[in-house]
């Protein structure tokens, strides 16, 4: 059912260190930063040549990653993010067997244009699931 490994995902502290770690340090191509008030956060995308990696920060009062940055306040490994081809199939499939899907369980708009869902932690093995409908 999931396909390629869309992105990974890391909260941070302070985006303009972390974009700058990347760029300059890591000598990766690093975008500039979005605001997605639909989901709380901020973002910038490092792109590598096989996948991306996701730098989120909280946006606004009710960000559902400011927990984590509270309990991991130097940042960290927040979720990683698979592609599906249809987003309610997959959805279906993992609710039939007993996951959690977060938020109402309707998709939401992703950073790339793209529905998303997010599946509970504690459903997959500690780690936060996010999966993205991508063309067939
Ligand atoms: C848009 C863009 C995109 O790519 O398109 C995005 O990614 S947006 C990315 C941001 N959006 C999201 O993450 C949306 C989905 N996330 C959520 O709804 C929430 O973050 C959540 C329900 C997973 C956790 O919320 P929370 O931290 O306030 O809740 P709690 O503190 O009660 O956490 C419940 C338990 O899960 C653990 N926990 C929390 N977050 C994570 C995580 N990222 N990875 C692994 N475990 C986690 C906590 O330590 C706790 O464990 P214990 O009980 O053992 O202490
Ligand atoms: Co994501």
């Amino acid at each position: 059912m999931i396909g390629r490994l869309n992105h990974v995902a890391i909260v941070v502290p302070d985006l303009a260190a972390a974009s700058a770690l990347y760029s300059t340090g890591l000598g990766a191509t690093v975008s500039a930063p979005v605001d997605l008030p639909e989901h709380g956060v901020t973002t910038v995308f490092v792109m590598l040549p096989n996948t991306k990696i996701e730098l989120l920060h909280p946006l606004g009062e009710n960000s559902p990653i400011a927990g984590f940055l509270a309990k991991n306040p130097a940042g960290g490994m927040h979720h990683v993010c698979y592609e599906v081809t249809d987003i309610l199939a997959a959805r279906d499939h993992l609710k039939a067997q007993g996951a959690r899907v977060l938020g109402d369980g309707e998709p939401k708009i992703g950073a790339h244009g793209l529905p998303v869902l997010f599946l509970h932690p504690k459903d997959f093995c500690g780690t936060l699931v996010e999966l993205e409908q991508v063309a067939a």
